[in-house]
């Protein structure tokens, strides 16, 4: 069998990472994509010439031309602006909405059967934008926010409890912003639910209080610390658990921005649930049970990820 074509569309430090940790597990050949001349065939050719000292047998390549990403199977798409300190996500619809044109027509004309995994921000609005570009089936577009915002949530917990991230499911819902919904009654450490932590004494609710808190605003805090961009390692190893859930028709549930048509009350929009990923892209959406507080939680990222819908429409005509 062929080896897998893996098309990263952003050569920047997501896409770098991207194109490392796939070299490394050998997921396929590797396409770094990026309007900028010289850094993707630069980033591809230090990697290459890595890939003897681990014996990994992959090509990777750097492009300024979609005619390279041809007949790719998975594109994760990077392409755009980070925010800096200052910034919210959303600061970024405007830039990153044109970004996200020239991207789905170059996928359109390339590779129109290839599982796409959109990160660039504003998330749930740049995925939604992606998809209307390139008028892929829903099912085969998503976006990663999820993944990497229950990890967060995943590692305070464990810093707080000692108990190993292995042992911990942490669960997040909705829009990728600060409004968020990290699921406290359905996330779990060592299989006990987290208001039962608090029960017996592992940690006082306000410090489950500031973990939730601190998940929300956990992408602000490393843009804080590194003040020339956003964080990196982790929104790469996200959304290569994702593309591996693809390749490997794993069936896995993960946060993810999905399509929602019907679930959780929702009309036609992108927004971050849990689904089932496999071969067949985002297979099924997996509807929690919300109480009354949680119900409205969502519904107050959800009216925020539709103004930016809104605001996207008003910028380019053609999504109207
Ligand atoms: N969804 C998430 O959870 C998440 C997490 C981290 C970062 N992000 C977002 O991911 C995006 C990328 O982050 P990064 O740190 O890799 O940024 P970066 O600036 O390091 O890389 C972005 C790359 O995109 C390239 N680019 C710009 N316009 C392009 C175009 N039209 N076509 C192709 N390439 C183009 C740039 O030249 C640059 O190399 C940002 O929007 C950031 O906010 C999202
Ligand atoms: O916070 C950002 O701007 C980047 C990303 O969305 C993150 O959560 O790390």
């Amino acid at each position: 069998m062929a080896r897998k074509k893996i098309a990263l569309i952003g050569s920047g430090m997501i896409g770098g990472t991207l194109a490392h940790i796939a070299a490394r597990e050998e997921l396929g050949d590797v396409v770094l994509f990026d309007i900028a001349e010289g850094l993707p065939q630069g980033k591809a050719l230090d990697l290459a010439e890595s890939t003897p000292v681990y014996n990994a047998s992959v090509s990777l390549k750097g492009a300024n031309d979609y005619a390279d990403i041809k007949g790719a199977d998975v594109c994760i798409v990077t392409a755009g602006v980070a925010r800096k300190p200052g910034m919210s996500r959303d600061d970024l619809l405007g830039i990153n909405l044109k970004v996200m044109k020239a991207v789905g027509e170059g996928l359109k004309a390339n590779c129109p059967d290839a599982f796409v995994i959109c990160i660039t921000n504003p998330l749930d609005a740049m995925v939604w934008a992606l998809q209307q570009f390139s008028g892929f089936k829903t099912n085969k577009v998503v976006g990663m926010a999820g993944v990497l915002d229950s990890s967060r949530f995943a590692y305070f917990l464990s810093e707080k409890t000692g108990v190993s991230v292995a042992d911990i499911h942490a669960w997040t819902l909705a829009g990728h912003g600060d409004d968020m919904v990290p699921m406290v009654r359905h996330s779990t450490v060592g299989g006990l639910p987290l208001p039962e932590l608090v029960k017996q004494g592992w940690m006082t609710q306000a410090d489950l209080d500031g973990i939730v808190d601190r998940t929300r605003k956990g992408g602000g805090e490393i843009v804080a610390l590194l003040k020339t961009g956003s964080a990196y390692y982790a929104p790469a190893e996200s959304a290569i658990s994702m593309a591996k859930a693809y390749l490997n028709d794993q069936k896995r549930v993960l946060p993810v921005a999905a399509w929602c048509q019907g679930e959780y009350g929702l009309d036609g929009m992108y927004v971050g649930v849990p689904a089932v990923l496999g071969a067949g892209g985002a297979e099924k959406v997996v509807e929690f049970d919300l109480n009354d507080a949680e119900r409205a939680m969502f519904a107050k990222s959800v009216t925020s990820v539709q103004g930016l819908i809104a605001a996207c429409k008003e910028i380019d005509g053609s999504l109207a």
